[in-house]
């Protein structure tokens, strides 16, 4: 697909100012640099660091999924070692490639329950609840109908009225799902939890989750949409491999300016700078706005004094509020499945069969990989001591296990959202854990039943270690610094047990591989907990849409608070993680924020 906009390989082809600079072109950057340059009068530009992918199998094909991890695609980036994950270093991968991460993410689309955006609102941000959201998820989305074989061969079902039919992004089912599938349905509903009618409206209990993918070709369907579909737009440039390195900046009488950005191709090359008329739009992720800002002066005033930085604007939350969805596995061999992913791995006529198959009609499994069969279930769903466990959140004090040293303003920012999670979570309108079936799903390792807590009560952070732009900031999770999340795992892990009793799975005949029948007690199960938790790949929550003074980054228009034209689009601004797979949300996010942006300007 050419480009639609005018993708620049060298500066001098930048022009020297324009209306609006979107530093980052994954998958919110690309979402509102379409929306801005919609108004011809409007010259917009797209800075990405990364490459341009070149529709590579290991991007496109749901065969090769995950296969761009640690590529060059990738920011390769890694944690300090986790001290309450037995010390161990994580990787975290997050794209380094026009289109971001929606170019190596693992393709599951779906949404949060309503109660989920609702809690936004709640912690004072006006219009950012689900019904103000849902027109955004329908806008950003293409939805394909499950075929009539799928209907019948699966129960699928779906609500039109919470889909969009003609957004950039594609979602809809691969043309196979396992068969084995299911099964898994068939146990959750014999165990007393519905399979919900679209995840759209209601992301609760079990699903089926559509995946972002393209209907004729059965290929990743991702940010770049937004860019390559668009007919051809004189006002939208973009240029890759260009990193931004500061915020250029002037103090005005109604808060800090900022007038445009540098960037520069590599730690050597010479700094370059281009000129905003309005605004600067910060679309760089999770990990990389907060150093962003961090460099530019703005971030918490104790840190850029430590550094020799100059203290613009003295916001203690950039950084901080780091969530993401911790991710643990209970492995599994299933005798009796006719095929699972792993397969088209280890035998190589059954590969070459399917490979076939494919490029003949786009069927069969080289057409799956994302998951489909999930389930979000709320805490008394799958533990008779939700409550025991919601207590003894409530009994900490607020800062209990928070990283030392935290201005008072986060802290207060925190204990607002414990104290709204603590009521929805006692609720069945909020899902506390992810089950997620992946016989049908992972090609790396035996059938896992992964599981996934929705709403950490821990609390990570980002932040910068040097004033280098090129030396990654230091990413610590702080997975299970508090550790009723990691308690939490042992009682999801238990419930595993139970699925895997069902008649439903038993018919597969499974054998536990991990954690294995000699792990029974809750100290043992734990102690696997602490030895295999990873991330599910959603960084958020570092530059918070919160009140100021409870350590918020941006306002409900999502201006960053100080500044008088400086905006953030990405991931950081979600104050409280939703229970889901984040990308849908980033983009209906975006859309709002373009709508915002559109309106204040106007
Ligand atoms: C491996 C993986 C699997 C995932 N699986 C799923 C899934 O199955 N389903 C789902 O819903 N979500 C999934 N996600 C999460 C989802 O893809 C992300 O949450 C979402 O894409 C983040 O969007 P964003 O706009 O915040 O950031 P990104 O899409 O990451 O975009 C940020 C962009 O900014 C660029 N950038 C950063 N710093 C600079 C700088 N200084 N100068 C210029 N450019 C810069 C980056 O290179 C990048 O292109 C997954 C993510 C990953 C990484």
């Amino acid at each position: 697909v050419p480009f639609r906009g005018e993708l620049k390989e060298r500066e001098e082809q930048l022009l020297d100012t324009y209306e609006y600079v979107i530093v980052g072109g994954g998958s919110s950057g690309l979402a509102v640099a379409n929306r801005l340059s919609e108004n011809p009068k409007h010259t917009v530009l797209v800075i990405e660091a990364g490459l341009v992918d070149q529709h590579e199998d290991n991007v496109l094909l749901q065969r090769y999924l995950g296969g761009t991890m640690g590529s060059k695609y990738d920011w390769n980036v890694t944690t300090v070692p986790q001290t309450h994950l037995a010390d161990r270093v994580q990787k975290l991968p997050i794209g380094k490639v026009f289109g971001g991460s929606s170019v190596l993410n693992g393709m599951m689309f779906d949404r949060g329950s309503p109660a989920d955006y609702d809690l936004w609102e709640e912690l004072g941000n006006k219009g950012w609840n689900f019904k103000e959201l849902l027109p955004y998820f329908k806008k950003s989305e293409n939805f394909t109908i499950p075929s009539t074989k799928q209907v019948e061969e699966f129960g699928i079902t779906w609500d039109p009225s919470v889909h969009g039919f003609d957004g950039y992004i594609n979602s809809g089912f691969p043309n196979f799902i396992y068969p084995q599938n299911k099964n898994f349905q068939t146990a959750m509903n014999n165990m007393g939890i519905p399979t919900s009618k679209d995840m759209g409206g209601n992301a609760l209990n079990h699903y089926w989750s559509p995946n972002s993918i393209e209907p004729t070709t059965q290929t990743r369907s991702y940010a770049r949409r937004y860019y390559d579909l668009i007919q051809p737009r004189p006002n939208l440039h973009a240029i890759t491999s260009r990193q931004v390195t500061k915020l250029l900046t002037k103090e005005t009488s109604t808060g800090i300016q900022v007038i445009g950005v540098e960037f520069a191709e590599s730690k050597e090359a010479s700094r370059k700078s281009v000129i905003a008329n309005c605004e600067v739009i910060l679309a760089a992720g999770a990990v990389h706005t907060p150093q962003i800002l961090q460099l530019s002066g703005i971030g918490e005033k104790a840190l850029l004094k430590r550094l020799g930085l100059p203290v613009l604007i003295d916001l203690p939350g950039v950084g901080q509020n780091y969530q993401d969805h911790p991710f643990a596995s209970m492995k599994l061999n299933l005798a009796n499945v006719e095929h699972s992913p792993i397969d088209l791995e280890k035998n190589a006529t059954y590969d070459a069969e399917m490979k076939a198959l494919f490029y003949s009609s786009r069927e069969g499994p080289w057409t799956a990989g994302s998951p489909n069969a999930v389930a979000f279930l709320p805490f008394s769903t799958f533990s008779n001591r939700s409550a025991e466990f919601l207590a003894a959140y409530a009994a900490q004090s607020p800062d209990a296990y928070l990283r030392p040293g935290l201005d008072a303003k986060v802290i207060a920012g925190h204990n607002a959202q414990r104290k709204l999670l603590l009521a929805a979570l006692s609720t069945p309108k909020v899902a506390t854990m992810e089950f997620i079936f992946l016989s049908g799903a992972s090609r790396f390792i035996q059938t896992p039943l992964s599981i996934s807590l929705q709403h950490s009560f821990s609390r990570g952070y980002i932040e910068i270690n040097s004033t280098d732009p090129f030396t990654a900031p230091i990413i610590d999770f702080r997975t299970g610094s508090n550790p009723v999340d990691l308690d939490i795992y042992v009682e999801a892990l238990k419930f595993c047990r139970k699925i895997v009793a069902t008649d439903a799975i038993q018919i597969l005949q499974p054998t536990e591989l991990a954690p294995g029948p000699l792990t029974q007690t809750d100290g043992d199960l734990r102690t696997f907990v602490e030895n295999t938790v990873s991330t599910m790949f959603h960084p958020s929550g570092t530059a918070s849409m919160m009140k100021r003074e409870w350590g918020g980054v941006v306002d409900d228009r999502l201006k960053v608070y100080g500044t008088t034209n400086l905006r953030i689009v990405d991931a950081s601004i979600q104050p409280l993680i939703p229970a889901t797979h984040l990308q849908a949300t980033i983009y209906a996010v975006a859309e709002k924020a373009a709508d915002i942006i559109k309106a204040d300007q106007s």
